[in-house]
């Protein structure tokens, strides 16, 4: 794993818009594998930017997010289905058959989850995986304790996820208690993953990522596994190194 320190939230933004940039610049028929939340927000703003500035184009691109909360409708102001068209998808040229999210609604989550699999099978592998960092170790909604051979599948969040979500709702009974997200060993099979981590309320799960073994209890730790991670964190997220993205 490599780790890039970032002097601030905008910086750590900046490097990884960047690479998103120049990997779609290289490679117009990208699979992009892309995170919702509050880390990747500035991210995606700078995408836009550059779009509109530069004309990168994304019309070939086909995207992968992680994870949909479970009974949320696509036009919930919480869905990520939502999140991704308001925060990305819909001021880009992206093509919207080509952006893929769980459905949290779907009759059969189970088969919406194999439904899932499927596609990222036909379409994938995903060149490069955005992940953002959970408090707990989380990543996607993969909570601790997950499979590291767990493939897309319905979790039941944690108290402590549905804590840190809860900023984004009116109150914390409207944090739904489930979610679809792809497995661990999903995420794995990405060619590249750029995993974010901002803030001081991430520096212990980065921490207990750089130092901590690779086990289920913290399901990020496989990461250390991956032959080609990259990690920004901001300078308030880690401050050990001097690099500067
Ligand atoms: N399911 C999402 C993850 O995809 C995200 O990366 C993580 C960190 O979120 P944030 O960036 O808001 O801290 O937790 C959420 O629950």
């Amino acid at each position: 794993m490599d780790i890039i320190t970032a002097p601030s939230y905008e910086a750590m933004s900046e490097a990884a818009a960047n690479q998103i940039i120049d990997l779609v610049k290289l490679n117009p028929h990208s699979v992009l594998g892309l995170a919702t939340g509050g880390t990747p927000t500035k991210m995606y703003e700078l995408l836009i930017k550059d779009h509109l500035a530069h004309h990168t184009s994304y019309k070939n691109v086909t995207s992968f997010n992680l994870d949909e909360y479970a009974g949320l409708k696509k036009d919930h102001p919480n869905s990520y289905f939502s999140y991704m068209n308001q925060t990305l998808f819909m001021h880009l040229d992206i093509q919207q058959q080509h952006t893929f999210i769980p459905n949290g609604i779907a009759e059969s989550l189970e088969k919406e989850c194999a439904r899932y699999d499927q596609l990222l099978q036909d379409m994938g592998p995903i060149d490069l995986q955005v992940l953002g960092l959970g408090e707990n170790g989380h990543i996607g909604f993969n909570e601790p304790g997950t499979s590291f051979e767990s493939e897309t599948h319905i979790v039941r969040l944690t108290e402590s996820t549905r804590h840190a979500n809860a900023r984004f709702f009116g109150s914390m009974d409207e944090v739904p208690t489930h979610a679809v997200t792809m497995g661990i060993k999903s995420i794995m099979k990405a060619k590249e993953i750029l995993l974010l981590v901002s803030g001081k309320n991430k520096k212990n799960a980065l921490e207990r990522l750089l130092d901590g073994p690779v086990s289920e209890d913290f399901p990020a730790s496989i990461l250390k596994k991956h032959p080609k991670v990259k990690i920004i964190a901001d300078k308030s997220a880690y401050s050990r190194t001097n690099i500067i993205a």
